[in-house]
């Protein structure tokens, strides 16, 4: 069975310093926001999408319908959460409360359909959700007040959190609506999951499924579009 994706596309990019807020930007003659969509809709685990956009962002692609799949969209908050909560509300009536949707960056262009294909499989069979992720590898410091080090983190199961993250539509809903209420900013779906006491399972994703957040970032999706040749 297939899910709806919610795409949260309302940032303003002000870490990437761009005239334009970083998805727009064009890589190989498409957006970042394109990239991102294409290889959404083209997989076959996706039922539509939710495409959340900033209130000045021009209908950022005129279609409905992307690879024969629903393009739905929904107007973004001031922060992420917002935005994917907009998004969730958005749904569709024929999504379920107890259905899986995915949330997933419209920053991070290079999802691989393997990843998609691992999420939903073992996403699926978790009773809470899961989420990609990719364990850390480099050694992590913290930084001093004049920028030496503070001191050296320990890293043994540390992960960095990817997207998409995979949650029922309703209990994340709540889990949003939750921390919202409760003051805390969430920068991922799973922390508003976890702050309801619940355990997400983690399912390694390729390390190349980054977030567009620099414009080395850009270069860096440039590059990868090039080896697919
Ligand atoms: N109010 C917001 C903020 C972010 N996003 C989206 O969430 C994703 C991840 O956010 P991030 O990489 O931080 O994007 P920006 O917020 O645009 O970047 P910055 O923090 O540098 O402004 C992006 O696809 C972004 O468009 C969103 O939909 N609504
Ligand atoms: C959701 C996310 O991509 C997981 O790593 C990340 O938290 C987004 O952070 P941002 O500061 O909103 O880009």
């Amino acid at each position: 069975m297939s899910a709806w994706v919610v795409v949260p596309a309302a940032g303003r990019g002000t870490r990437f310093g761009a005239e334009v807020p970083k998805q727009f930007l064009e890589v190989g003659g498409l957006s970042l926001l394109a990239h991102t969509l294409n290889a959404l809709a083209g997989h076959a685990g996706i039922a539509g999408i939710v495409l959340v956009l900033g209130a000045d962002d021009a209908p950022a692609l005129p279609e409905s319908v992307l690879h024969g799949k629903p393009l739905l969209r929904a107007g973004g908050g001031e922060t992420r959460a917002a935005s994917v909560l907009a998004g969730l509300y958005a749904l569709p009536e024929s999504v379920r409360p107890d259905d899986f949707v995915l949330v997933h960056d419209a920053a991070r262009p290079n999802l691989h359909p393997g990843d998609l294909d691992a999420l939903l499989e073992r996403g699926r069979m978790d009773p809470v959700g899961a989420i990609l992720a990719a364990p850390v590898r480099d050694t992590l410091k913290r930084a001093g007040d004049e920028g030496g080090i503070d001191g050296t983190e320990p890293r043994e199961r540390l992960w960095r959190a990817l997207t998409p993250q995979l949650f029922r539509r309703l209990q994340l809903g709540r889990a949003l609506e939750a921390a919202d209420a409760a003051g805390v900013a969430v920068t991922d779906e799973a922390m508003a999951m976890e702050l309801q006491g619940t355990r997400p399972l983690l399912v390694e994703g390729r390390e190349d499924n980054f977030k567009v957040t620099t414009p080395a970032d850009l270069a860096r999706f440039e590059f990868e579009l090039s080896r697919r040749g």
